[in-house]
């Protein structure tokens, strides 16, 4: 089996199971307390990967927010944010997005073979690409070349169609779910996995590690179980 960092999940879903509107337009789910301890996972990360589509949609920086975090990192001799990594089959992230210019760190957008070859020289002037897969992104062969590059621990922000991409693949190691006190609704709205979704006897379990009440609503932590 190939190596590949610690890799888990962190998503913010509604009562219902929505992680954004039927627009697929982001939505405030996480209260303060929540925010922040997202913040002080991604401080604790090697790196934060997001799907092109959400890079889309939310236009994220997914930098560490907490003066202090970033100082701490520093101290530690790290850059102030951990490498920012967008799954990209085609190369289609903007140059000019949120995530490739807002604060320091490393960029690394994950593209297939079916990616054109201009895009790529234009994302090269702003990020690392890294190629894996022919027409989308091999995700277990990227997990083996970002531990080859150094990232032992890796956080995966969504959205609903990586989060798939990643679960179905057997990549992940834990989940951290915050359940908010909304009712988004809308069958077109994603939710925290989307994606062809498991054949019966394939449906991943968990195991419950923690679950505490938080802001208006519940974190839960899950372990992945193995399949049997
Ligand atoms: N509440 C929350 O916690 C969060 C909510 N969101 C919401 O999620 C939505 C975005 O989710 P979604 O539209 O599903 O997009 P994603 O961010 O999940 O990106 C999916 C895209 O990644 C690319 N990709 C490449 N290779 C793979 C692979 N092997 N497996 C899976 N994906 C791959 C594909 O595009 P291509 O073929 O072009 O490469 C695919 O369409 C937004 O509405 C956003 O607001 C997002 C993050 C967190
Ligand atoms: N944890 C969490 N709670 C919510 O309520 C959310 N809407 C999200 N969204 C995620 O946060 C990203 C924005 O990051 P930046 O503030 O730009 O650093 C967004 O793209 C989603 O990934 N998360």
């Amino acid at each position: 089996m190939t190596e590949r960092p610690f890799v888990f999940i962190n998503s913010a879903m509604s009562a219902d199971g929505k992680i954004s509107t039927k627009e697929r337009k982001q939505v405030r789910i996480s209260g303060r307390k929540d925010f922040d301890r997202m913040d002080s996972l991604r401080a604790s990360s090697d790196a934060i990967m997001v799907g092109i589509g959400t890079v889309l949609a939310d236009d994220p920086s997914l930098t560490v927010k907490s003066q202090g975090r970033k100082l701490e990192r520093k101290q530690a001799g790290l850059e102030e944010n951990p490498a920012r990594i967008v799954v990209d089959s085609k190369a289609r992230t903007p140059l000019d997005a949120d995530i490739l210019i807002k604060g320091e760190g490393m960029r690394i957008v994950l593209v297939s073979r079916s990616a054109p070859a201009d895009r790529i020289e234009k994302l090269r002037e702003k990020a690392t690409v890294v190629c894996a897969g022919d027409d989308e992104v091999d995700l277990a062969a990227a997990m083996g070349k970002l531990k080859a590059m150094g990232m032992k621990r890796l956080m995966v922000e969504g959205g609903a169609t990586l989060n798939w991409g990643m679960l179905s693949a057997g990549l992940v190691d834990e989940i951290y779910t915050f359940i908010g006190n909304l009712v988004i609704g809308g069958r077109t709205a994603p939710t925290f996995v989307d994606g062809d979704g498991f054949p019966e006897k394939e449906i991943l379990k968990l195991d419950l590690l923690g679950a505490e009440r938080m802001d208006e609503g519940i974190l839960c932590r899950w372990k992945v179980l193995p399949e049997p």
